[in-house]
């Protein structure tokens, strides 16, 4: 390591100890939606991630995954590049055409998806230790920025502590865990552990600078993880996809930022994508963001929802806004014109759960978490319950509220290549 090159503590303090964290997200955590998220609250950013040989490898992939405002000092800062990869070489190599544009490079050790199996790289490199210390040291010993590793946990919390701890004496000087196994995905996702995550916390070096990842719905669970586990720095994916106001932590009494509207937060966001047309990036992943902001808007809105469908990365600008920015801002201005909209607009908070916080009911017109379906059941009883009665109601509303949100639910979950 050369002398200048800072240890991970020495890095997370010099980016201001950083601990609420914007998970990397394939075709989602991309140059607009991390400047988005900064907005609210995000002190760290990871990429999603990119395909190391490929990056290093093929022009056409680096212009389309990267560009020249990805990791821009004043605006996409502080920044982790997260890649995937198989062959020390290759990941050295496409660290190095990036070294310059962030703070660290990371590893993805997590990828569960059946592209990873194929490709040979993410989770399915958690048996071959050897390989994931060669591909970590080779960057720690010739990257002039530090390295870092995402990792999930084994069933058995022994074999995970003796993982992290040789991702640690590769050299990574983050370690960030995603306290759920391999084979929690899709359907399967489930809760992640933050029993093991503890554990590991309690066991690895004081000084080593760690991250949590699993769980986070509101606000109020980041300071809760980061209380229970004890850790740097919390990691939010899909809490922070469905309502980017999660990292705000600081401002649980101030509505608009932790539940933003979604006329507002769209129209944000937007004016983000449209100034930053650099990013092919950016461009591709609007589509979807403009879904998942919506989601607990567009089943009561279907006129909207049917205009997203019909739209493609070729769609001009004006007709984005027109048809779906604008129209949800007129929308949206007809329920804050009502006369009772202060009781209409408020948010209340169930009672305590078993997995130790509350849930929350949201108006539709505010971002919110979104409670991935199990067998066609939500995990938030009181949101299963409020589908069932919708599934009972026998007028052409309900009916067509249903089929938008099974078309939504189609929308939002396509498979990713996380
Ligand atoms: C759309 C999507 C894309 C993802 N892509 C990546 C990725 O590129 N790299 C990675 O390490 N994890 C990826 N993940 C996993 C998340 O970073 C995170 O570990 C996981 O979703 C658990 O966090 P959560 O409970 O806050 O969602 C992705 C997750 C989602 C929802």
């Amino acid at each position: 390591m050369s002398s200048a090159k800072l240890n991970g503590r020495q890095l997370f303090q010099k980016l201001g100890n950083p601990g609420r964290i914007l998970a990397p997200m394939v075709d989602q955590s991309e140059l607009a939606w991390r400047i988005l998220s900064r907005k609210y609250g995000a002190n760290l950013a990871y990429t999603p991630m990119m395909h190391a040989k490929l990056f290093a490898t093929s022009e056409k992939y680096r212009r389309d995954m990267w560009c020249s405002l990805d990791g821009d000092e004043k605006l996409d800062r502080p920044l982790v590049v997260q890649f995937c990869a198989n062959d020390p070489e290759y990941l050295l190599a496409a660290a190095k055409l990036v070294q310059d544009k962030c703070d660290a490079v990371d590893l993805n050790l997590g990828c569960p998806q059946g592209i990873a199996r194929k490709g040979h790289y993410g989770s399915f490199l958690m048996e071959e230790w050897d390989l994931i210390h060669k591909l970590i040291k080779n960057l720690h010993d010739n990257l002039d920025i530090p390295v870092t590793a995402k990792i999930r946990v084994f069933d058995d919390r022994e074999k995970t502590l003796e993982y992290a701890k040789m991702v640690l004496d590769a050299g990574a000087q983050f370690l960030c865990v995603h306290g759920r196994v391999r084979e929690q995905k899709g359907q399967k996702t489930g809760l992640a552990d933050w029993e093991i995550i503890k554990y590991l916390r309690d066991n690895l070096p004081k000084d080593t600078v760690f991250f949590a990842n699993g769980n986070i719905l509101y606000p109020e669970d980041i300071k809760r993880c980061q209380e229970y586990i004890g850790c740097d720095g919390i990691m939010s994916a899909e809490g922070n996809l469905y309502n980017p106001g999660v990292f705000n932590v600081g401002k649980t009494d101030d509505k608009d930022q932790i539940f933003p509207r979604v006329d507002k937060i769209l129209r944000e966001y937007f004016e983000i994508v449209k100034s930053v047309p650099e990013s092919k990036a950016s461009r591709i992943a609007m589509k979807s963001h403009f879904f998942k902001i919506l989601r607990p808007f567009l089943p009561h809105h279907t006129d909207i929802r049917s205009e997203i469908a019909q739209m493609n990365v070729k769609t001009p600008f004006e007709d984005w806004d027109t048809k779906v920015v604008s129209a949800v801002e007129k929308v949206v201005a007809e329920i804050f014109a009502k006369t009772d909209i202060e009781e209409l607009d408020s948010i209340t908070k169930g009672s305590l759960q078993l997995w130790g916080g509350c849930y929350q009911t949201v108006p539709y017109w505010r971002c919110q978490p979104y409670f991935r379906p199990v067998n066609g059941v939500t995990g938030d009883k009181r949101v299963a319950a409020k589908l069932e009665s919708d599934a009972q109601a026998s007028d052409s509303t309900g009916e067509k509220k249903r089929k938008a949100e099974d078309e939504i639910e189609r929308e939002t979950t396509k498979p990713s290549r996380k």
